[in-house]
């Protein structure tokens, strides 16, 4: 495996995959989006976010009026689909992890959606990372520290771009603050998707 950049403690891959591997990725997304549609979630304060989104695995990450948490069933009351063996492949590859994630959570970011700067702290033990995969248009985005007041910095994810989010940068504070759309042609309607792989519970057989 290709040796990481380090950005501010998380481990960086730029490019890791390549065109054929992301081409890949984005036809079993299809195949997870077809059973977990993607959905409009609203903030616990009632705001609508402007990405969409569903999720792959045993949990999945939702956000409605009350509150941010993990559920087992989309929405809809669907269960969620499986996360793909190629993205739990990726996971064991970078983190070393025999622990599988719990959750792949799937965003889609079209013309204009961005993500305010937050914290991932809703899966209860910050020891395991967080992995991110980018498809698509190119994004901004920003990461601190884990102070909300730490100074940020920026940097463009591209397609097939791989972050870990781990150790003391695991609860950095981190959003999107827009997209070029339309600069890649991997979707053919344009925007983003960035996957997250997240432990959620403490063993994989608590649920
Ligand atoms: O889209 C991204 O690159 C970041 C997504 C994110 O931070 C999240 O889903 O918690
Ligand atoms: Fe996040």
């Amino acid at each position: 495996m290709a040796e990481p950049m380090e950005i501010r403690g998380f481990r960086y891959w730029p490019g890791l995959l390549d065109a054929a591997a992301q081409a890949a990725l984005v036809a079993e997304l299809r195949a997870v989006v077809a059973a977990a549609p993607l959905y409009a979630p609203v903030t616990p304060g009632g705001r609508p976010m402007s990405v969409r989104m569903t999720s792959a695995g045993r949990l999945g990450w939702v956000t409605d009026r009350r509150g941010y948490r993990y559920e087992a069933a989309h929405p809809s009351g669907v269960a969620w689909p499986p996360i793909p063996a190629s993205v739990l492949a990726l996971w064991h590859g970078l983190t070393g992890l025999d622990r599988a994630p719990d959750c792949c959570l799937v965003n889609f970011y079209g013309e204009g959606a961005k993500m305010g700067l937050h914290q991932d702290r809703d899966e209860g033990d910050f020891t395991f990372p967080v992995l991110s995969i980018s498809l698509g248009d190119e994004a901004l985005f920003r990461v601190g520290g884990t102070d909300r007041r730490d100074p940020t910095e920026s940097l463009w994810l591209r397609s097939g771009d791989v972050l870990l989010m781990g150790g003391a940068a695991r609860l950095a504070w981190h959003g999107i603050d827009r997209l070029r759309f339309r600069s890649s042609r991997l979707l053919p309607g344009g925007g983003r998707i960035n996957l997250t792989l997240r432990v959620v519970a403490t063993s994989p057989s608590s649920s």
